[in-house]
């Protein structure tokens, strides 16, 4: 709802043509939104229905062109406090429509004007849900949009020669540059889903492999004091730190790929408690033996339900990954302890003997629903536990 006194910021009209092809021979025709020029990639598609600036700001997307199934998109404009990392990090984007109004006290700037000052190429007026269908059925689409080539033959030609995610190790390009520490709590006016903590506090060093922000903040909401790593700090330096906890991060690309960053994770391991997400489950199931692979479309949304095994409770959750850990190579030790329960993917697994555990889902959300931001209380509890059992 809207009264007189809220603020109302208007799109530019959207005149310009661009073209998106995909490597199946579709070529569309819509207007460019964004930026002038080409962007291309691997095209997925995310189901959430909000979000679209914690989407394109998380760094998870690099390498990756997102479409966005809800046909209405940016009619709540840019909002500072909705960074997840300092920058886009979508390759593109493409919607069917843009509002032409973004209407939010929030907002500072609509989403258009954002996407050409952030330099994201990105396409509207398109047919979002054919895309999603072509995906769907044929799996993850290597794609490109310009705002310059019009020629359907060249499109594909381009398409067909973008660069997939598969095989690469993107962990090590977003990452930062140095250690730092992070001491944001929740910025945003929502409330969180579980109380901030009080008490004592923790110390927990970080890995960046592209961590969101949502989850350094959810960190420190739940009592640790955070110093977060660049991607390639070795497992000494990290103990060095003398840390109470370890925290492995989201990220983009292939996690198969981040050898340096298993190879951490395998040293850490039974020497300091772990807790992983997303790309962070990922390389500590390696680390433990497990494989990953590559899904056919993914999970790129905002209502996945996952059973958590440990406690029988049935969570709604956010997800974005393409990879995943194929459950027929865990080892004994690895135990499962949440199923994705559109797919029955592995969602969440534990050690058997040691304080390491990971969810291959967003407990930090942003976007999406806090059912399971209660994991950051779980890693909590699990080095204090492991405190009272020394
Ligand atoms: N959000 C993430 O950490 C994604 C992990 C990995 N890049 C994947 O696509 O599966």
């Amino acid at each position: 709802m809207t009264s007189d006194s809220t603020p109302r910021l208007t799109s530019s009209p959207h005149d310009a043509p661009a073209w998106l092809a995909l490597e199946n021979g579709l070529v569309v025709q819509g207007r460019s939104i964004g930026a002038d020029g080409e962007a291309s990639g691997d095209l997925v598609f995310n189901t959430a229905m909000t979000g679209y600036q914690e989407i394109l700001t998380d760094p998870s997307y690099a390498g990756q062109g997102v479409v966005l199934t809800y046909p209405l998109i940016g009619n709540y404009g840019i909002a500072d406090e909705d960074m997840e990392s300092g920058r886009a990090w979508a390759e593109a984007l493409v919607i069917k429509e843009l509002s032409s109004i973004s209407s939010n006290h929030r907002a500072t700037e609509t989403l258009d004007a954002w996407l050409r000052r952030r330099g994201v190429v990105a396409i509207e007026g398109v047919d979002t849900r054919r895309i999603t269908k072509a995906i769907r059925e044929e799996g993850s689409l290597r794609f490109v949009i310009s705002t310059t080539d019009s020629d359907p033959a060249s499109l594909v030609a381009k398409a067909k020669a973008a660069v997939s995610t598969d095989g690469r190790d993107l962990a090590s390009e977003v990452t930062c540059a140095e250690s730092y520490s992070w001491t944001s709590q929740f910025e945003s006016s929502f409330p969180s889903t579980t109380e901030r903590w009080q008490g004592e506090r923790l110390k927990c060093v970080a890995y960046d492999f592209g961590a969101k922000r949502n989850i350094l903040r959810s960190l420190v909401h739940t009592g640790f004091d955070v110093t977060v790593v660049p991607a390639k700090t070795s497992a000494a330096e990290v103990l060095a730190m003398n840390p109470d906890g370890v925290f492995l991060s989201n990220g983009p690309g292939d996690p198969s790929a981040c050898t340096y960053a298993v190879e951490a994770a395998r040293e850490l391991v039974g020497k300091t408690p772990v807790f992983g997400i997303c790309l962070g489950h990922q390389i500590l199931s390696l680390a433990l033996g497990a494989k990953t692979k590559k899904m056919a479309f993914g999970h790129h949304g905002a209502n996945h339900p996952v059973r958590d095994e440990t406690t029988g409770r049935i969570e709604i959750t956010s997800q974005n990954h393409s990879y995943v850990v194929d459950e027929s190579t865990m080892p004994a030790e690895m135990v499962a302890t949440h199923w994705n329960l559109n797919d029955m993917s592995l969602a969440g697994m534990k050690h058997r003997d040691h304080p390491v555990f990971s969810v291959q889902y967003h407990p930090e959300a942003a976007p999406g629903p806090g059912d399971s931001a209660h994991l950051f209380t779980r890693f909590r509890e699990m080095i204090l536990a492991q405190v009272e059992a020394q």
